[in-house]
């Protein structure tokens, strides 16, 4: 549960969120148990599955929100693909008002395409979250336009930080390097254990035993890096004993072509992928 954030949410208004998938939905949960009134929280999402739109409407939000019923709204937070952001731009442009706060989640979906799309006034974030938001513990990356005063930051802050911790970037072009690391990122643990467990069978452990093994020392580790104050290092350390076995390991985890330079490598293709989706 995220420590930094106490009492009902409250954003001083209506929040429209358009696109309710895997990421839009989790920010919303993690609004509506913060307890965020759900008759403030509008929905625009065409092609959302009947079983998502039932739960919508039962927990009380406003679907699909015609000019009249929302004006203005104190936060616009939109969680569709880049390459649909055409679809959702200009509902969020017909919304948006003076008091707005625009979020964005989208990867690689720059200032200037949202600026544009957004008619050019409305304040805008950047924001890039993780799937660890579905279950509370995401962490976001975000960068504020020039345009967003303070109450703004804090407001886009407050959503954000419903579904985790937030740390804010000083430029733009950074959001792509968060993309990387932690947009992506739990991608490249989840691959972690499935290799780990694949090592495993390799190594003559039944399937689902190896499995297990992978994937409790994930959550085990992240759970001790999480409660300890020692930095990631001096953990792995802990586990190292001279010339035994873990030592071993790592030799060809941080040899050459090991760990780091295909970390590097994988990163930066990430970022380059941002880039491109800017267009
Ligand atoms: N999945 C992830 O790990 C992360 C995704 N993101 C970003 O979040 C955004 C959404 O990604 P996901 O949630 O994974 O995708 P998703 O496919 O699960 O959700 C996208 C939703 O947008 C809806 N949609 C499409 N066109 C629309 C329109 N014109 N108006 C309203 N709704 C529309 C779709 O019906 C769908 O429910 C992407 O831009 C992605 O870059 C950011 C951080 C992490
Ligand atoms: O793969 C993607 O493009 C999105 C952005 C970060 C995580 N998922």
């Amino acid at each position: 549960m995220n420590a930094h954030y106490s009492g009902p949410l409250d954003v001083g208004g209506p929040v429209l969120l358009i696109g309710a998938g895997k990421m839009g939905g989790a920010l919303l949960d993690g609004w509506l148990s913060r307890g965020l009134d759900p008759k403030t929280v509008f929905v625009i999402d065409p092609a959302l599955p009947d079983h998502a739109v039932d739960r919508l409407i039962k927990a009380g939000c406003r679907l699909a929100p015609q000019p009249g019923d929302l004006s203005n709204p104190a936060a616009i937070v939109i969680a569709v693909k880049p390459q649909m952001a055409e679809g959702a731009l200009p509902p969020a442009a017909a919304f948006a008002g003076p008091d707005t706060v625009a979020v964005s989640i989208m990867a690689g979906t720059t200032l200037a395409t949202l600026s544009a799309g957004l008619g050019g006034t409305v304040a805008i974030v950047r924001a890039m979250p993780n799937t660890p938001a579905a279950v509370g513990r995401g962490i976001t990356g975000a960068y504020a336009s020039s345009g967003v005063d303070e109450a703004k930051r804090a407001r886009a802050e407050t959503l954000l930080k419903a579904v985790g911790d937030v740390v804010w970037v000083p430029e733009e072009g950074l959001i792509d390097a968060v993309t990387g690391v932690s947009g992506s990122g739990p991608a490249y643990v989840f691959l972690l254990v499935e290799t780990m467990a694949k090592a495993g069978v390799a190594a003559g452990l039944p399937a689902d035993v190896a499995e297990k093994l992978a994937r409790k020392t994930v959550e085990g580790a992240g759970e001790l890096m999480r409660q300890s104050t020692d930095s990631p290092e001096i953990l792995r350390k802990n586990v190292t004993s001279p010339n035994g076995t873990t030592a071993a390991a790592l030799e060809v985890l941080m040899g050459q072509g090991g760990l780091e330079p295909l970390m590097n490598r994988a990163v930066a293709a990430a970022v380059k992928r941002a880039k491109e989706l800017a267009g």
